[in-house]
């Protein structure tokens, strides 16, 4: 049963509250002012807090600290109080005089978002001897100093509807980051329409996100929406933003400063309510002195910037998410999931992972795949620099690469022990992997699109581009941008 601290000073308030949350299968504990609640946290370990703002002496606020989620109650209801009391890290505000229902929904929203610990009062003889395992915040995963301070800025964030710019490298959690942001806002009942800004053709982007009506250039057939209406309500998350040709750019300055968009092919303008949240693994101010990203576009994104930390600097959460993706993928593979043996926990920590999450998943799945051990050792990680490739290498590159559901393991996943030495698995002149990767791209891309070339290599377009970034061989820009 989850346990509530109720911090209030009006007593008609108070008990009304404690009665709705005991009728709803809640522990309650009162208290009337911050040293009355600090007592009672002594005892218990409280699932959550809700506190008045305005208490006699210390305000509610003071309650807010890393490990209770704080839901604060105030009669002051103004964008302004909530903003302030979300930046001090309380998780959700209520205005009073507030309706049940909506009491309801934001402690039920809450608990589910905080991963409610279990209560220490009276520990399980189960819980005392196996180690729960960890839980993600949202889907993210992390206990390490730079992931905890994540979690608190989102928290802070979330619920204010300002704009966003997550920045970090690629396959740190940018996206997981802005869907935890648009989850935990009030606007999380709409959708949210993520758009990767370098995997749609440049020619395509405008109509893309404008929407265009019949006839605005040649294909358009019919009238549609853009992706930006599409997000009406709810929020756009633009990855990949520096990717974003210029004259959308300036299509795009123009739905953030008058909240519109034109259709392209359109005289008529049409209001949205969009909350933006954009990311890159770019440096932007460098974008902007060369004169690749709009200053004003920049300064109307950056409200707030979230940094994203490398995975490398993340200490033992490698090993963490090690462990809970060796469950996730075991499962989803239907295979028993193999332990991690010290050699292989000692490689993982000392590999600096350029591609990040995305990568430690894909290496742990090579690792499920192929390996027999029950318990994985560093031999079994592949991991590039500190082992061999495998012999049995697909022809098709497995670096890090972040997959859509139509591609998933079907072109990532190296050939299953059935086929490793058929030879066509073989890697062609023992050319690593990365090599046959950079002289095909550059073998074939004057004669290929992107596209084309991103099928032959059974990777998705976006794949192909990190890729290129990566390996240092960027894509030369086209007239016609294919
Ligand atoms: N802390 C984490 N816990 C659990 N899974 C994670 C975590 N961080 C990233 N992932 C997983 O790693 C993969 C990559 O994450 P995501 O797509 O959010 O990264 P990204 O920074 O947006 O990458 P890109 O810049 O290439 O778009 C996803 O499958 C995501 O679920």
């Amino acid at each position: 049963m989850s346990q509530i601290l109720i911090v209030e000073d009006e007593g008609i308030i108070r008990s009304a509250l404690r009665r709705l949350l005991e009728r709803n299968g809640f522990s309650v504990t009162e208290a009337s002012t911050v040293p009355e609640a600090r007592d009672a946290q002594q005892k218990t370990q409280f699932d959550l807090i809700i506190s008045d703002l305005r208490l006699p002496g210390a305000p509610g606020t003071e309650l807010i600290q890393d490990q209770t989620p704080v839901l604060i109650m105030t009669s002051y209801a103004s964008l302004r109080s909530a903003i302030d009391t979300m930046k001090q890290g309380a998780v959700e505000y209520i205005a009073k005089p507030f309706d049940h229902d909506e009491m309801l929904a934001a402690v039920n929203h809450t608990l589910s978002q905080y991963s409610p610990k279990t209560v220490t009062n009276e520990p399980s003889a189960a819980a005392e001897t196996a180690p729960s395992p960890p839980e993600p915040h949202n889907g993210i995963l992390g206990e390490s100093p730079p992931m905890q301070r994540v979690f608190k800025q989102i928290r802070k964030v979330a619920a204010v509807d300002t704009r966003v710019l997550i920045l970090g490298e690629s396959g740190t959690g940018k996206e997981l980051v802005a869907r935890a942001l648009h989850d935990q806002s009030p606007r999380h009942k709409a959708p949210m329409i993520s758009v990767n800004c370098a995997a749609i053709p440049e020619t395509l982007i405008e109509s893309e996100l404008f929407g265009h009506e019949k006839g605005a250039f040649t294909g358009a057939n019919a009238s549609r929406n853009g992706l930006i209406e599409a997000a009406d309500g709810g929020t756009l998350f633009l990855d990949e933003i520096g990717e974003l040709p210029i004259e959308a750019q300036a299509r795009l300055l123009r739905v953030l400063q008058e909240k519109e968009i034109r259709r392209l092919g359109s005289v008529e303008s049409r209001q949205v309510d969009v909350r933006i949240i954009a990311a890159t693994h770019r440096d932007l101010e460098r974008q902007v002195d060369e004169g690749r990203f709009r200053l004003d576009l920049y300064y109307r994104l950056n409200v707030v910037a979230l940094e994203i930390p490398p995975l490398r600097e993340r200490g033992d959460d490698v090993i963490l998410l090690a462990e809970y993706l060796l469950d996730q993928i075991s499962q989803r593979l239907n295979v028993p999931a193999p332990k991690l043996g010290r050699s292989a926990r000692e490689a993982l920590l000392q590999y600096t992972w350029p591609g990040n999450v995305r990568e430690l998943e894909n290496i742990i799945e090579r690792a499920i795949i192929l390996s027999e051990d029950k318990r994985l050792q560093a031999e079994d990680l592949h991991l590039p620099g500190q082992t061999p490739q495998p012999q049995y290498e697909s022809r098709r590159p497995f670096t890090p690469e972040k997959r859509t559901s139509t591609e998933h393991t079907t072109h990532s996943a190296p050939p299953s022990r059935a086929n490793r030495n058929d030879p066509a698995h073989l890697p062609p002149n023992d050319l690593s992997l990365e090599d046959y990767f950079v002289r095909f791209v550059q073998d074939n891309q004057e004669e290929m699109s992107e596209t084309e070339l991103a099928r032959k290599l059974g990777i998705s377009r976006k794949c192909l581009w990190e890729r290129r970034q990566r390996l240092g061989i960027p894509r030369r820009k086209t007239a016609t941008g294919r």
